[in-house]
């Protein structure tokens, strides 16, 4: 062609389509770009399938474009268009996205470069969401491959990140909490509670930077008062930022339109609202079941069929969509005026609930809403959530929803459950600041922490796992994408928690054998993992034994590194916060109930030696209630001598209903409950009723009396997390009996400390829920045990239960010297290990000195990491002096001796400075700053030990 100009009149400008406008058929879009490639002379066969076309063309087209000659021009346009097609198609056109963005190779960069300029004219003249669309479509691209092309975008388009997290507003956000704190602290009369616009909240700061310049001249009593600031400001302490599907609190609508608020039920709630409740500035972040419905806005094959939530916010959780797509703040205007029309009404009446919401954060740690698309949350919810990876990982691959056998149908319902996550994460991000601690919670998550990488890269991410993680072959092999996502993803946060052994040493199998180059260390030298085989001996100092394994599960640390990311995996068994339980024990209130319960389920006439046995659970198939139902069946046949007197009083409260295989479990249950009773009602005590069975949940209150008047909890999962039922059982009633299942995790967690043994039997365990004769027969011997020996029991599983309370599993979670960031105690034998310390302690301090430049606030294991680094050369000091000694080398027997006072001394320094930096002090900096040039910081040794080995 030479350089002949090359005819583009026929070609439509890319992204020049407006949001309003019909969408662009798949034959146009053939049209347009035959016609580009018949001007470029590439070939191509004239297939009528748009995805095959783009799959076989794109990189012909990257090819022509990086040629930089006068056809390039129109190759960047028919690359351009078929990123136009990708974006307004991001799920069904995702596939193709994968192509394209292979095709473009090494120059991704510059390509972003080019069309940046497109996408933003395009959203903002035309109203289109192309940047958000481009951003999703990149996490998606990185979530099913491994990679980090997400980061080229940030690269080539400076800005993007942070427009989309709405930095700046978050900055602003931040520096006027900081203020109120600051004011509050000072005790000034002048509150900023009444500051309603940003002008008026910088007016607010001007005045009082004009007093802390005052008061810097000043001394004496008044100068406690003084606000200060550290230097990495802002600087404020660290929250817990709790991320979860599940809201620890339900709501409901009543038939007065008020929005009721509860305490939500469920064992994650349960086991973290104590943690979270310790502090007012935490934050749990969470879907409360309100998401946008944005029906009437689709039509297919348009960038509004797949809306995004709109980024464009002061970084503050988003409610509710009115009519002009305009969504409201969390912070409610009660100045509103009157509803113009029924519409807006309707709005109002919903946006009450904000009132709702804002009370519940004013006496509590704040909880906020993460709205995401309706369509998106019941496909993430009912169906990659509860239809594959819930079964999946409790190895029940039979309960696993069949359509996911159509790859398709599969990969549509992955990208819902990634764009959900995609929003909690980005939520996140928005809510944190540096040194908050941030915690996911659940198999709904998973990805948050790769994609919260992916934006921000200073954030510490945790994630326990309240379910087991037990997946079968198939979970690889049939559902791969899903699979290998998963995997991949819960070694992109920094810490990961399971709730037993067997789970993590799973896990770390299937990483061993599908990521043949992950690189996995087991830190020996903490070694405690034997302590699972110790054993609680009877009539010992009981828990003691117990609590060093508990409290030394944070060192049982496997780090993974894959892919250069590094992640801690540890084992924390939950608990319960026993108080919450205990406190409603003696009330007089709970007594009455507990004797009422008694009445109605024993009758007013029961038979003396007659048992109450008592289940509560969600009515989920993993908690094995149609076996037990089958094994309560065959125990009146194998033992008719109990009918008539002993009573299944079980609850099952009703969840999940919108996935099949709940539906159809649940009735074939409800119907052999009927099927029981029909079987066994006796004529002789026509009052008496084989089973109670129950679908409603019971309050907490109620719930403690139900479990003072029992005599034996049933709690006998096929599979499942912990349990807490068992040990809420327990807890209230020492004196109560338990039949438990190899199934639960609490079983786990009590064999593991020597709780039920050959010799002591602390339960009744049943070892296959299946096996209905088995599992009647422990019912049995249950009943018959007398309440001497059942109290026994009791008693020593109460007291294992109160000495492991809740505290210990989140402490040990938190605790920041659980990380594969923390230099441990080390034994320096050598002068390699000597160097190799000090090359981690000046990482350690590179990273603080970058902090602090940065006015990121430190991270409280850098201290940690100093002071072990510290100890452990201390260690090494003949006694008395600064002189330590080491072999110059393993095979040596030669004992080199180092000064090292100044290293020493260091340490102290940085130490003193890292306490600096966290306090509130603005003084006295210039103790840090060293004007003679005689020492560079974390330097000296390493040059000392060069000269030494230079001589
Ligand atoms: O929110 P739902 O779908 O109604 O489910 C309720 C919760 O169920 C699961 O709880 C698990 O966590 C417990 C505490 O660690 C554990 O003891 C139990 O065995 C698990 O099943 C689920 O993991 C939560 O995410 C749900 O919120
Ligand atoms: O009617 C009910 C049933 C359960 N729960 C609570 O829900 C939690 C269930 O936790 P578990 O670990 O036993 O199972 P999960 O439901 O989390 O799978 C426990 O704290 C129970 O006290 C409740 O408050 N009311």
């Amino acid at each position: 062609m030479g350089s002949e100009p090359i005819s583009e009149k026929k070609v439509r400008e890319p992204f020049s389509r407006a949001m309003k406008d019909e969408p662009i058929s798949n034959e146009q879009r053939l049209k347009e770009l035959w016609h580009i490639l018949d001007l470029l002379e590439i070939e191509y066969k004239k297939t009528s399938d748009l995805h095959t076309l783009i799959s076989s063309v794109s990189e012909s087209l990257t090819l022509v474009w990086k040629r930089r000659d006068p056809k390039s021009e129109l190759a960047l346009k028919g690359l351009l268009l078929i990123l136009e097609y990708c974006l307004s198609h991001v799920f069904d056109g995702h596939s193709v996205f994968e192509v394209f963005v292979t095709s473009l190779g090494f120059n991704t960069v510059i390509f972003w470069k080019h069309c940046a300029g497109y996408i933003f004219d395009s959203d903002l003249g035309r109203g289109t969401k192309f940047r958000d669309a481009l951003l999703f479509s990149l996490t998606l691209y990185d979530v099913n491959t491994g990679k980090n092309r997400l980061r080229e975008l940030y690269a080539a388009v400076p800005g993007i990140r942070k427009s989309l997290l709405g930095v700046n507003a978050k900055q602003f956000g931040e520096r006027y909490h900081h203020l109120q704190k600051r004011l509050a602290k000072y005790g000034s009369q002048s509150s900023l509670c009444s500051v309603s616009s940003e002008s008026d909240a910088e007016e607010g700061m001007k005045t009082f930077h004009v007093r802390s310049g005052n008061h810097s001249e000043s001394d004496g009593e008044e100068d406690s008062k003084k606000p200060r600031s550290g230097l990495a400001t802002p600087h404020f302490q660290q929250r817990v930022i709790n991320v979860s599907n599940a809201p620890p609190v339900s709501l409901k609508r009543e038939k007065t339109g008020d929005w009721e608020i509860k305490q939500g039920s469920g064992g994650l709630v349960a086991c973290v609202d104590p943690v979270m409740s310790k502090d007012h500035e935490n934050l749990w972040l969470a879907n409360l079941g309100m998401n946008i419905n944005d029906k009437k806005n689709k039509r297919p094959g348009s960038v509004a069929s797949e809306s995004f939530p709109s980024t464009n916010t002061l970084g503050l959780p988003l409610i509710k969509q009115t009519i002009a797509e305009v969504f409201f703040h969390v912070l409610a205007d009660d100045d509103m005026d009157a509803p113009k029309n029924e519409k807006q009404k309707k709005a109002r009446e919903e946006m009450s609930l904000l009132g709702v919401l804002n009370n519940y954060n004013r006496g509590n740690y704040k909880l906020n809403p993460v709205v995401v698309q309706e369509d998106d949350y019941n496909v993430y919810y009912g169906g990659i959530s509860n239809g594959l990876l819930w079964p999946a990982l409790h190895n029940l691959p039979e309960y696993i929803v069949s359509e996911y056998n159509d790859e398709k149908i599969l990969r549509a319902h992955w990208c819902a459950y990634v764009r959900v996550n995609y929003q909690f994460a980005i939520d996140a991000v928005r809510n944190s600041r540096p040194q908050d601690f941030i915690w996911i919670h659940d198999y709904h998550l998973m990805l948050v922490g790769m994609i919260m990488q992916s934006l921000d890269q200073h954030l510490e991410v945790g994630f326990f796992l309240h379910i087991p993680f037990q997946p079968p072959g198939e979970f690889f092999s049939k559902y791969s994408t899903v699979g290998f996502a998963v995997l991949r993803g819960l070694l992109r946060f920094t810490k990961v928690g399971f709730q037993t052994h067997r789970d993590r040493t799973k896990y770390i199998e299937l990483v061993q054998h599908y990521f043949g180059t992950a690189k996995i260390v087991y830190d020996n030298k903490m070694d405690i993992y034997s302590g699972e085989s110790r054993r609680l001996k009877k009539g010992n100092p009981e828990m003691q034994t117990d609590k060093t394994n508990f409290q030394n599960c944070q060192s049982l640390n496997f780090s993974v590194t894959n892919e250069g990311w590094t992640c801690s995996l540890g084992v924390f068994p939950v608990s319960i916060k026993n108080d919450d339980f205990l406190k409603f024990v003696d009330l007089p209130e709970t007594i009455k109930l507990k004797n009422d319960i008694r009445k109605r389920v024993m009758g007013e006439h029961p038979a003396p030696d007659g048992r109450f046995f008592f289940s509560v659970e969600r009515f989920d198939y993993t908690k094995g209630i149609m076996e037990k139902l089958q094994a309560y069946q065959r125990y009146f046949e194998r033992h008719p001598d109990r009918i008539g007197k002993d009573v299944l009083y079980q609850i099952a409260v009703t969840n999940r209903r919108s996935v099949d295989t709940y539906r159809v479990y649940q009735d074939e249950c409800i119907d052999l409950a009927d099927r029981i009773n029909q079987t066994f009602m006796s004529s002789e005590n026509p009052s008496w009723k084989p089973l109670i069975f129950q679908t409603d949940g019971m309050q907490r209150s109620e719930l403690v009396a139900a479990y003072l008047a029992m005599d034996i909890g049933v709690v006998t999962p096929k599979k499942d997390g912990m349990n807490l039922v068992a040990k809420e059982m327990l807890v209230c009633n020492p004196t109560a009996g338990l039949v438990l299942s190899t199934g639960a995790g609490s079983e786990i967690q009590f064999t593991t400390a020597g709780l039920y043994t050959d010799k002591e039997k602390n339960y009744h365990r049943i070892s296959n829920v299946f096996d209905a004769d088995s599992y009647c027969d422990a019912f049995y011997e249950a009943a018959l045990e007398s309440e001497a020996v059942r109290a026994e029991h009791g008693k020593r599983l109460h007291e294992f239960i109160m000495a492991n309370d809740i505290e210990r599993w989140s402490s040990a979670f938190l605790d920041p010297s659980w990380t594969h960031e923390v230099i441990r105690p080390t034994q320096i034998e050598t002068l390699d290990d000597f160097f190799s310390l000090m090359m981690k302690t000046r990482n350690v301090r590179r990273q603080i000195v970058g902090r602090v430049l940065k006015g990121i606030p430190i991270r409280s294991h850098f201290a940690i990491s100093l002071r072990n680094a510290k100890e452990s050369l201390e260690q090494i000091c003949k006694p008395g002096t600064h002189t330590a000694e080491f072999k110059s080398s393993p095979d040596s027997d030669e004992v080199a001796h180092f000064e090292i006072d100044n290293e020493l001394q260091e340490f102290e320094r940085d130490l003193s400075f890292i306490e600096y930096v966290q306090s509130d002090d603005a003084d006295n900096v210039e103790q840090f700053v060293d004007v003679s040039g005689k020492y560079e910081f974390g330097t000296g040794f390493q040059k000392k030990v060069e000269k030494k080995i230079q001589m």
